[in-house]
Order: structure tokens, then sequence, then C-alpha cells
């Protein structure tokens, strides 16, 4: 038996295109294995003259009025893709007081204001669903809630922004900033506005969701205070790779000490490390966890399709609850209140650049009492270094780039570090 879902849509851009696309291409198979038929009833827009990429099926209506579309008596589910904050969360409280789940892809507003709406939809009994906002195409917030139901993560650390990941790629080989930006642009990879991505936002975001699937609890972003990827050029991520490290913009959460660390920053990811493998627009997500050990979840975390598929399938089990009456389960029921402290409080080594003399700064580190190594023009790797022997080499112009892997924990730490610590002998 196929049951028909009327479903509407806030924003026909990249992601929306992508979704109208796959509902066309993928009818037949979610008709056979789901039994549903997805049907599109609506669609609100900003500018309804504006070209499409996509051409709506007969039948679907094209609208700027969002409120027609999370009004409408027919519509039982209504995807957001549009971003913004304000205009989202009215457009999405709306729906849900009018009965309706809601599936976005809005990871802005799930990070900042996820509370409030989840409680709406927890009023409502209707679903909230948001895995399209973290790392794009991979399964990664479902994966977290069932597959780890009964394991405990120890500690994460992600690839989560694929603008991000692409432009340090392309970098790496050669491009300008500002060739890889305006490549990550065209390719729909990065915000409609793109300085979320490059300033660490973006990533911070969806470190702040994704830690609350995995500890139940995650950072704000005053205490994140996340670092971006603008300090970076061409010429740091080659040195870099040629001395043995990928600088790839990274989130970090693990629980230690009854606090929970973390950190959105660029990191040296050892080369031998498989998150360092993980280029271009592609994500990765390492979980740590107890019973399982070391996970490793990579896929295209930007992108219209891949976006599109994660929407889709928060949509298939949404319709389903629908269907079976049983809406209104929390996405993540995971909690916990830790004090939230930043990675950077803990010693590590670091990749140091500087084009200032090798002998100056050999000096420095003697009187610091700080080990250094030359590993490639301009490039040094430090030994462990206190936060405050770090504040002190930054304040002698140094771009310090810490080293995944090298925090040194109290021995108090219950919790085993992310990864194994890498040869930082010097
Ligand atoms: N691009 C990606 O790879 C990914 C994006 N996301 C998230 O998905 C969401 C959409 O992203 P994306 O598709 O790239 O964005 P786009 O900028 O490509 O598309 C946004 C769409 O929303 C519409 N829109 C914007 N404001 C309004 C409004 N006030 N009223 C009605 N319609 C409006 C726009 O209308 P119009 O076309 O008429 O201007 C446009 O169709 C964002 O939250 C983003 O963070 C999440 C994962 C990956
Ligand atoms: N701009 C984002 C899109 C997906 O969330 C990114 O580049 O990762």
């Amino acid at each position: 038996m196929t049951t028909t879902i009327e479903v509407g849509m806030l924003g026909l851009g990249t992601v929306g295109s992508g979704v109208v696309s796959r509902l066309q291409q993928a009818a037949t198979q979610i008709e056979q294995t789901q039994g549903l038929r997805l049907h599109l009833a609506a669609v609100a827009v900003n500018h309804l003259a504006a070209p499409r990429a996509v051409t709506l099926p007969l039948g679907t209506r094209l609208t700027d009025s969002i409120q027609a579309v999370v009004t409408d008596p027919k519509i039982q589910l209504v995807i957001e893709v549009m971003g913004t904050l304000e205009v989202a969360e009215q457009a999405i409280a709306t729906a849900l007081k009018h009965g309706k789940s809601v599936i976005t892809a809005n990871k802005d507003l799930i990070a900042t204001a996820g509370d409030r709406l989840i409680a709406v939809a927890q009023r409502q009994h209707c679903d909230l669903f948001y895995e399209a906002s973290v790392a794009g195409g991979i399964p990664i917030l479902r994966t977290l809630t069932d597959s780890y139901a009964t394991d405990q993560v120890t500690a994460l650390a992600g690839i989560i922004n694929g603008t991000a990941n692409y432009m340090l790629s392309a970098m790496t080989a050669g491009q300008t900033y500002a060739q890889a930006l305006a490549a990550a642009q065209t390719a729909g990879y990065a915000e409609a506005d793109p300085t979320n991505d490059v300033l660490g936002l973006d990533t911070a975001y969806k470190l702040m969701i994704l830690s609350r699937f995995a500890f139940g609890q995650g950072p704000t972003l005053p205490t994140l205070q996340p670092t971006g990827i603008t300090q970076l050029t061409p010429t740091i991520c080659q040195q870099a790779a040629r001395s043995g490290w990928q600088v790839k913009l990274l989130a970090q959460a693990q629980p230690a000490n009854g606090q929970l660390y973390c950190r959105v920053a660029p990191v040296a990811v050892p080369s031998q490390q498989a998150l360092s493998q993980v280029g271009g627009v592609q994500n990765g997500v390492a979980v740590t966890s107890r019973a399982i050990g070391a996970s490793l979840y990579t896929g295209p975390g930007a992108g219209s399709t891949a976006t599109a598929n994660s929407v889709l399938n928060d949509v298939i089990v949404a319709a389903h609850n629908l269907i079976h009456q049983t809406a209104g389960v929390a996405f993540n029921r995971q909690r916990q209140c830790l004090p939230v402290a930043n990675f950077n409080q803990l010693s590590q080594a670091y990749l140091l650049f500087s084009s200032d003399s090798e002998h100056a700064w050999q000096r420095l580190a003697l009187t610091q009492q700080v080990k250094l190594r030359r590993q490639t023009t301009n490039c040094y790797q430090t030994g462990i270094l206190t936060p405050d022997q770090a504040q002190v080499l930054r304040a002698n112009g140094a771009q310090l780039v810490p080293i995944m892997g090298t925090v040194t924990w109290a021995k108090s730490a219950a919790v085993k570090p992310l990864v194994v610590a890498a040869d930082i002998a010097i």
C-alpha cells in the first residue's frame, strides 16, 4: 500500500533544487521500498521570477509567501532549506504549531535556537529533524542516536565544513585563497555569504549540534571562540604538508577531568592519520567510543545532491512517523551538564610559522625553555608548550597551529586521548 504525504518546502536554492531532483529521480524507489509517495505541494522562494536550476513538477505551487506554505492545512511536512535566522525560526515555529513535522538543514538556527524549536515540536507532538545540518551527506546525527545507543562516545574530531576543507586542499595544491574560495562558491559548497565558512562559525555551529548528540551537551559560541582559516596561506599549507602534516579546520570535543574540552581551529593533522586524507569537499568525523573503539565517517560535507539526500532521509523517517502516529520523539535525547573548557588551555605541541630568522627564534626558545626544531623554511615544530609559552611566541609574531594528538592531559583525566600521540620527540 502506498501512502501519499503532502510536502511543502521553503527555499529552492542549492539544497532545495537538489531535493526536487532527488524526489523526481528516486520517486519509484521511495514508493517501492518505503510505500510512500512524497508529493511536493508548494515551494516558497524570495524572488519568484529568478531563474531556477530545476523545473518544478506539474502541480507544485511556487509562491513567495512562506506563510501560505507553513499554514496550508493540506501540507503535513515542511522542509526548510532557505537559511536565515529570524525568518526561518518564525516559519518553523508556525509550521510546528500547525501540526506539521519539520526537516531543516539550518545549522545556524538549530545551534542557536534549537532548544526553543525542539520545545515547540515536543509540545505539538511533531518531528523536528536536522540531519543535513551537520556534515552534509554523512548520516552522522542519526548514527550517533541509533548506532551508539548502548555505547559511550569518549571523543570526537571532525572536518565538518566542506568549503574550508575544499579551500585548504586547493591551497595545498597551489591555488590562492581567493581562487579557492571562488571555486567553493561556484560549486555550491559555501553559504550564500561565506563569512561563516571561513571564520569557523559554520564549523562551530555544527560542533555545537554534533557534541549534543555525542555527549548530551555542546559548547556555546563564547566558550568555543572559533578560529577560522583566514590567516592561513598556500605557503603555510604547503610547508606543513612538506613536513608531514595536513592543516585542517578541525572541530574537537572530548570530556576529561569533569569538563568538556572543545575547540574549532586549524590543526596540523599528521599525514599518517586517516583524517588528514579527507580532502576537498569531503568531511570526516572521527568518533572514539568505549564499545566500538575508533570509527571514521567520511563523505561529501556540502553540495546539492548529497545534502538533499540527508534531507530526504529525514523526510522519510518523519513520513513514517506521521503514518504510524509516532511523531514527536526528540531527535536527540542525550543530556549532560559539564563545564566547557577549550583545548587551547592545555599544553601541547605546535607547528610554528614565521619568516623571521631561525637564529632569533632559537634565541627566544632558549630563554623560554622551549624546544624548537626546524622543519622547512619558515616552519618549526615546537615541543610541548604551556598556554603561557604559546602566548609568548604568538606575542613575538609566531603563527602557531596546534598539532593533533599532542595535548597533555592532567593525570586524573578520566578519558583517554583521542588519538595516539604523534611522535613529537625533538
Ligand atoms: N549548500 C550546501 O551545501 C548546504 C547548505 N546547508 C544549509 O541549507 C540551507 C540552504 O542552503 P543553500 O541551498 O545553499 O542556500 P541558497 O542561498 O542556495 O538558497 C536559499 C533559498 O532560500 C530562499 N530564501 C531565502 N530567504 C527567503 C525568504 N525570506 N523567503 C523565502 N525564500 C527565501 C531563496 O530564494 P530565492 O532563490 O528566490 O532567492 C533560495 O531559493 C542553509 O541553511 C544552509 O546553511 C546545509 C548543508 C549543506
Ligand atoms: N557551507 C557549508 C555547507 C554545508 O553545511 C559547508 O561548506 O560545509
